[in-house]
């Protein structure tokens, strides 16, 4: 598949009204992908070395505008592929729209997000070195929290052994030992970071995302689970195909997502 990710226009501007945290106006995303056409393997290498793939324009964003206010807590539903990851990458700044712009003191944000940047052929220990690094720490930040992050993991005796022989749960814990290790920001955005590990686990991970979401903080949240949603969030937002289908009281936007499931 061709990765295009828009060209790279950082926006400074935040929003006008001091009480707002983030303005998405008018956000389009066009992805260019190479349209499959081989029929088998061979067919494909020949494409690939003759350089004979064809691209057609995917929009996975499509007009989504709306604002957030400080110290509200948003969560975002909608099924697979519509949308909601490309919505927080542009948020947080890690890619820019082909359209429409996004209103924010990106200096505020962090991005919570899971299953990027683990080296199989590494050992766990480099590989929270290499994570950590990934998602912006410095490695004077990450000596001082190494200890904190194998804790919460639960990985001590584990660290020298190369992530290839982790169980995916030992994958994902200490992921999410890394991801959260640092303060809440003042805007923080969560993609998927629940339901990681086995039940344990998860209690206590659901714990410390808790705390991080009732902290004071601006909260983005993506999530499939709408009890998730419902238990935790002020308001909620539904993006469907790349456009913005609802958006309002968690309760109604839940049970009209449901509902389309559902029939
Ligand atoms: N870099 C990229 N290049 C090409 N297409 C992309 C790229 N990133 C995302 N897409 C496409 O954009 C669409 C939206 O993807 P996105 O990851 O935002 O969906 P999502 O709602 O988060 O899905 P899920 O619930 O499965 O995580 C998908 O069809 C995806 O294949």
């Amino acid at each position: 598949m061709g990765i295009w990710e828009g060209h790279r226009r950082a926006s400074r501007r935040m929003p006008r009204d001091p009480a707002v945290d983030i303005e998405v106006r008018n956000v389009t995303m066009e992805f260019r992908r190479a349209k499959d056409e081989a029929t088998s393997l061979k067919e494909l290498a020949v494409r690939t070395l003759r350089r004979q793939h064809s691209y057609e324009t995917f929009r996975a964003l499509d007009r989504v505008s709306f604002s957030i206010r400080k110290g509200e807590v948003v969560g975002i539903v909608g099924t697979n592929g519509s949308g909601k990851s490309t919505l927080l990458k542009i948020i947080s700044g890690a890619l820019v729209p082909t359209c429409g712009q996004v209103l924010v003191d990106k200096s505020k944000v962090q991005l919570l997000t899971l299953g990027t940047g683990f080296d199989l052929e590494l050992t766990g220990r480099e590989n929270v070195y290499l994570n950590g690094a990934i998602i912006g720490y410095t490695k004077r930040y990450i000596d001082e929290k190494y200890d904190q992050i194998v804790a919460f993991a639960e990985l001590e005796g584990f660290m020298e052994e190369k992530v290839r022989n982790y169980s995916s749960g030992m994958v994902s814990r200490l992921g999410f030992a890394i991801a959260t290790v640092r303060d809440t920001p003042e805007i923080l955005i969560l993609d998927e970071v629940l339901s990681v590990g086995d039940l344990f686990f998860r209690k206590k991970s659901e714990a410390r995302i808790r705390e991080m979401i009732h902290g004071g903080s601006t909260v983005l949240i993506v999530s499939h689970s709408t009890s998730v949603i419902r238990g935790n969030c002020s308001k909620a937002i539904w993006i469907e195909k790349g456009k913005l289908r609802a958006m309002g009281d968690p309760k109604s936007v839940c049970d009209a997502y449901e509902g389309m499931k559902g029939g």
